[in-house]
């Protein structure tokens, strides 16, 4: 599958318009390309230049593009795309509203998310019809081509993407199936996302976790050694497995920032203790409402972000008896405000997705 793509940068808050519109634009219509530092940007068009800097408009009729360039190819065989970010967590959203089985195979979303040879991104995401009544059904491809449960910056994404596709603005809540279950993200009036990703999974052989229970069917600061080295983990899951740690046994105060991802992040990963593999977050504690966590994901490695890794942290820290139940998580790639209301057992996430780029790209 050879990789090249039209991109359209939304240069200002990007006009409401649905893939479908920008999907009829036709690749070879639209070139966009930064001409010099003065800022000035070049929109080529099949039959017009617009240079637009700082000082000056001029518009010149240009020679069609060549018939032989891959921009003129024909429509079909070209997956329209919208990149999107949580956090740096990063996600192409494919529209796939029009049939109940993902556009992209596992293969080709692994090759889509190669940051030298294809769009780059943490994974690639699919807007299919609802199940049970629900408004939509998301699924997801880590970025090695695996299959999560589920995925909360992508969440938060794919509402941004549902309500561009829609056309809509302002407030708005839809249903999601997901491998998680039903999941409800709202789009506020700040355009931030708050998502309900409903309840915590502690029991160890539903996260899942070969590690013994030692708390209420759960595992809660247990023992896990890794490479020699003890570390004391709580196991979560938010639909997907998540290995929680606050240090090693006996150990000071983790310093995240000190942690080599790469060559710990595997280890835990790939551990016989985790029959699904698991994403691991590692965190220090501010305050009691205020953590900073690093994460190593599972089929996707180090990222910016991770929401329910987030989530699974504040669950982690409150079992430790180290967090409040409203706690901020700093992630690198920014904060997440996490709730688990006692209410209702259901965890809430709040945060920002913004566009990145449109795109087309030859499949
Ligand atoms: N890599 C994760 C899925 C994405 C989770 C993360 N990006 C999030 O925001 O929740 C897994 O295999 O479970």
């Amino acid at each position: 599958m050879a990789i090249a793509a039209a991109i359209s940068l939304p240069l200002t808050s990007p006009a409401r318009r649905s893939l479908a519109s920008f999907t009829s634009l036709r690749p070879s219509s639209l070139i966009l390309k930064l001409n010099s530092v003065r800022g000035s940007v070049a929109l080529r068009t099949a039959c017009l230049r617009v240079s637009a800097a700082s000082s000056s408009m001029s518009v010149e009729a240009v020679e069609k593009a060549s018939p032989a360039s891959f921009l003129d190819r024909r429509e079909t065989g070209f997956l329209h795309f919208i990149k999107y970010h949580g956090l740096g967590n990063d996600f192409i959203l494919v529209d796939n509203r029009d049939s109940s089985e993902p556009k992209v195979t596992p293969e080709q979303a692994a090759k889509l998310c190669d940051r030298n040879f294809g769009i780059g991104a943490d994974g690639v995401i699919f807007a299919l019809p609802g199940i049970n009544g629900t408004d939509y059904t998301m699924r997801i491809y880590n970025s090695d081509g695996s299959e999560p449960e589920m995925c909360g910056n992508g969440v938060r994404c794919f509402a941004r993407f549902i309500a561009e596709l829609e056309n809509l603005h302002g407030k708005q809540r839809f249903t999601v199936h997901t491998g998680a279950g039903l999941i409800v993200p709202e789009i506020q009036d700040d355009g931030k996302v708050k998502v309900d990703m409903g309840e915590p999974i502690l029991k160890a052989t539903d996260v899942p976790t070969g590690l013994p229970a030692n708390k209420n069917q759960s595992v809660v600061k247990s023992d896990l050694d890794v490479d020699g080295v003890t570390w004391n983990v709580t196991c979560v899951s938010m639909g997907n497995p998540h290995c929680v740690t606050f240090g090693t046994k006996g150990g000071q105060n983790l310093q995240v920032d000190e942690l080599n991802l790469a060559e710990i992040g595997p280890k835990f990963e790939n551990h016989v203790v985790f029959p699904a593999r698991t994403n691991t977050e590692f965190v220090q504690v501010f305050t009691p409402s205020h953590l900073k966590m690093r994460v190593w994901e599972r089929g996707a490695g180090a990222t910016l972000a991770c929401g329910t890794g987030a989530c699974a942290v504040v669950v982690a820290a409150v079992l430790e008896g180290r967090a409040e139940r409203n706690c901020t998580v700093d992630l690198p790639g920014g904060p997440l405000q996490i709730e688990w209301r006692e209410e209702d057992n259901h965890i809430y996430m709040t945060g920002p997705a913004e566009v990145v780029f449109y795109g087309s790209v030859p499949l």
